[in-house]
This record gives C-alpha cells, structure tokens and sequence, in this order.
C-alpha cells in the first residue's frame, strides 16, 4: 500500500478541464515537488489530493483509505492532510499564543517542538497585526500543524517572502521533514527550490502530467523545451540547424531538434565548431556569451574572463538531448 495514491484524477470546473487524468503514487518521507507554468493546475492538484476540490473521475488514496471530497463531506478536507494555501488566513489582533492555542491539541513538549521547528517561539506574545509576512507564513504553518498530519502540502510558500525569510522557511521546511517526521508535497516556479529539495518532481503542462523523475533526470533530460525551460537557461537548436553539431552517421538525431545547457557548452581550442563572440554578459561567478555558430546563435556559459564581441572561439557540446 502507497503512502499516498493519486489514480486517474481529472478536476473539471465550470465545463474546464482543469486535470487530465492525473496518476502517482507516493512513499511516506518521499519529498516531492510539483513544477509547471502558472495556470497549469498545481494548485488544483494538491486542493484535490487535500479533499478541498472534487474530482470529476479518479480517486486519492492516503494511507490506504478513499479521501473524500467536498461534495461528500460536510467540513471540506482529510484529518491526515494539511494543505497550506497561498492565500491563508489568521485571525487579526490576537496575540500569536492565542492563535495557537485555539487550534493547539499538543502537549507542552510538542508545541515546544512544533514552535521551535517553525522558529516562531520568540512570537507568542506579538499580536498578529504587528508580524512580518513571513512571520505570519510560519504562525499558519504551525497552526496547521498542531493537528500533527502526516502529509503536508505547501503551495508555492516561498513567493512574496524577500530572502532572508526565504532561507528560515527552508531550514523549516527541512525540519519538518527531518525533525517532525511529516511527508512534504511542495509548489514551487524556482528551480533552486525544487532542484536541491526533492527526491522526484512532477512536471504539469496544460492539467497534465508530463514527466516525472528524479531532479537530474528532469534537469539534464527534460522530455521537451517546456521541463527545459522550467529549470534554467537552455539552448534550443532546430533540425534543420543542428548539422555542425551532429557526428557524421549519426542517424538517431535525424528531424529532432538538439537541447543543451549553457553549461554543456565549453569553449575549446581545437576540435570544436567555429563560431563568433556575439555579446559578453558578466553575471559575478561566470559570464555568458552569446556565440553565433552558423546561423544559430548559442549561449555559452563560462569561467574564462575576457572575451568580447568579434573574438573566433571553437564550441564543443556535451550532456545535449533530442526532443
Ligand atoms: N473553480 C474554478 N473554476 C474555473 N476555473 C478554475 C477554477 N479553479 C482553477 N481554475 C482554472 O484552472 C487553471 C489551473 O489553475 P491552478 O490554480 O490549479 O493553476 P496553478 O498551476 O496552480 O497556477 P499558479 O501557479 O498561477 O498558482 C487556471 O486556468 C484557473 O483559472
């Protein structure tokens, strides 16, 4: 039996097909997040594994039992399941001790625990209209976990949080996974949160799932420019362009277009394609040159300082897909 088992989901609202047969499963401490451009149906998703939004076929399995959605149940949601919504709430000008207690069936040790885990310990007597943004993130986030879940979804928590609560949320992140023990599903459009984060990520295009697998897979082999695209700078080269990058013989390629990362692109002193300096752009730890190579232009990621435009470099390409 799956920790969590996701079978066939489709969310049609308003005659939209929202989610388009929807399948996955997952094992309990698997941390997994769920990628994909705006309006693709993540938020929709994780509402419908959360019990919050009906699906119009399929079924979720959470620990082996059915979970009910809204049209079936009086109060919308699963005991075992919190869902963190972007848009929370907490109740205003109480004090946060207050907020807490109101929803808080833990022991003194717990709460002690849930509130050091969430780094809010220092905020118990603040009233919720005198917290920063992050600070009233992290209060809704123990609220929602004093009734100690199993599974936790975070829709997209890291927006709107400038960097400094951006890095105490991920140290509390970690350690709700690591500390408290509970499963995290998260939503996230930044790559290096999901990247470093996950055991396996699921890419969602137009309501479906598209690709799923491990971050190296996902990164260093997305099945198209959309998964590319998604985590980081890619180059894009056309079928009918790629010519002087392919092996003579090389027949597995034919009609395919060739996707490579700047970093796979590496300026060599012979053996490589020639090409010429377009654009030198300085980004502190590298620079990226735009290099046009026939009649396609390249972007070349590299240590080296000083090149400009006009200057002839050789260009050869590792670590490159065919889509
Ligand atoms: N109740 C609803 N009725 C009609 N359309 C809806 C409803 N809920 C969501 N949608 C639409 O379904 C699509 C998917 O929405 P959803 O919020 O799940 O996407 P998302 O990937 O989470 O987007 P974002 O990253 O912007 O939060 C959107 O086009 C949205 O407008």
């Amino acid at each position: 039996m799956a920790f969590l088992d996701v079978s066939g989901i489709n969310v049609v609202e308003e005659g939209i097909v929202i989610l388009k047969d929807i399948n996955f499963s997952m094992e309990e401490h698997r941390k997994i997040a769920l990628s994909g451009e705006t309006g693709s149906g993540k938020s929709t998703l994780l509402q419908t594994i959360a019990g919050l939004v009906q699906p119009s076929a399929g079924q979720v399995m959470f620990e082996g039992e059915r979970v009910i959605g809204p049209h079936d149940k009086l109060v919308p949601g699963h005991p075992g399941i919190a869902y963190l919504s972007q848009q929370f709430e907490l109740p205003q000008f109480l004090r946060v001790e207050q907020v807490l207690s109101y929803a808080n069936s833990l022991s003194a040790e717990e709460a002690r625990t849930l509130y050091e885990v969430c780094r809010i310990s220092h905020l118990a007597k603040r009233r919720t209209n005198q917290l920063s943004g992050g600070e009233r993130q992290r209060i809704a986030l123990a609220r929602l976990l004093s009734s100690w879940p199993s599974l936790l979804l975070l829709d997209e928590p890291y927006s709107n949080l400038d960097m400094g609560h951006k890095r105490i949320l991920k140290s509390v992140i970690h350690d709700i996974s690591d500390e408290l023990g509970i499963t995290c599903i998260l939503i996230s459009h930044d790559p290096h949160d999901t990247l470093s984060w996950a055991d396996e990520i699921l890419v969602i295009q137009d309501g479906k799932l598209i690709q799923q697998g491990n971050p190296q897979q996902i990164y260093k082999q997305p099945v198209n420019e959309y998964t590319a695209s998604l985590f980081g700078k890619y180059n894009a080269i056309p079928a009918d362009k790629s010519k002087a990058f392919i092996k003579p013989g090389d027949n597995k390629t034919k009609g395919k277009d060739l996707l490579v990362r700047p970093e796979n692109t590496t300026l060599v002193a012979s053996g490589g394609v020639p090409g010429v300096v377009m654009a030198a752009h300085y980004f502190g730890s590298h620079y990226e040159l735009d290099v046009q190579v026939e009649d396609v232009t390249l972007l070349v990621k590299t240590g080296k300082d000083g090149f400009k435009a006009g200057d002839a470099v050789q260009v050869k390409l590792s670590d490159v897909w065919w889509v």
